[in-house]
């Protein structure tokens, strides 16, 4: 199995690479909620897609053989960027930047029309995508059990949410969390988090193929 990856780059390396690709992940972020909402007509279309068929072509003339994998650098800072919560490469992601706030993780993010599910709502899966991550993050662990109480529908629009460790016994975090809105709570998520036995560091040179 793939295995967290270390990257020996240093933070100014990071710090480049972000700024590299986080313009291209907001630009695809802008062409997917185009491609929903477009009113143009078939030959405009026809004539968007040959454009952004040449730009990926563009993008394939050198790419990884699998995913980008989870990597990490020597001062422990993540690299997870092919995520599709957090990933700054995945257009997928909202983004949802993480970020604490004593006991708490919390994360405010805009759902547009990429994640919609019933009319002018947020897609339940999406919802559970984003409580997944954030209760994974805040338990820095595997998820085992998730469940969610969907209490009334998310508006798509500004959420909010927030996630916390309230039992741990061995290698088993309980953790509990939230999706709201402007009005109040929208689903509640409780989650048994399993810490991994093993957690990171081959090096790239020992990586298995994907
Ligand atoms: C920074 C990270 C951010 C990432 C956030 C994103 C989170 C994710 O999406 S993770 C991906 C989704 N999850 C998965 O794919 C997990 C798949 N399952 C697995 O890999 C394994 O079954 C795993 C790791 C959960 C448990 O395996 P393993 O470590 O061998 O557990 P095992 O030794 O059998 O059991 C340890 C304890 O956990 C309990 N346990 C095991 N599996 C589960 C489960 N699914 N649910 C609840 N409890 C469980 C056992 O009962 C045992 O408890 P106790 O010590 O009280 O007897």
């Amino acid at each position: 199995m793939r295995q967290f990856v270390f990257e020996d780059i240093t933070s100014e390396e990071v710090a480049r690479r972000t700024g590299v690709y986080t313009p291209l992940t907001d630009s695809v972020r802008q062409l997917l909620d185009a491609a929903i909402r477009t009113e143009v007509d078939p030959d405009t279309i026809r004539a968007a897609g040959e454009l952004i068929d040449r730009a990926t072509a563009m993008l394939r003339s050198a790419q990884t053989d699998g995913p980008h994998g989870v990597r990490y650098t020597a001062d422990g800072t993540g690299m997870p960027w092919g995520n599709p919560a957090i990933g700054i490469r995945n257009a997928i992601a909202p983004p949802m930047v993480v970020t604490r706030d004593g006991d708490r993780l919390v994360a405010d993010v805009v759902l547009g029309a990429a994640y919609e599910g019933p009319p002018g709502l947020v897609h339940g899966g999406i919802c559970a995508l984003l409580l997944d991550h954030i209760l994974g993050e805040a338990a820095s662990a595997m998820t085992g059990t998730l469940t969610l109480r969907y209490q009334r529908a998310t508006p798509l629009g500004a959420v909010h949410l927030e996630a916390e460790v309230v039992a741990t016994a061995g290698r088993k975090l309980t953790v509990r969390g939230s999706m709201s809105d402007a009005d109040g709570i929208t689903v509640t998520a409780e989650g048994i988090f399993i810490a991994p036995r093993l957690t990171m560091t081959e090096r790239p040179d020992d990586r298995e193929g994907p």
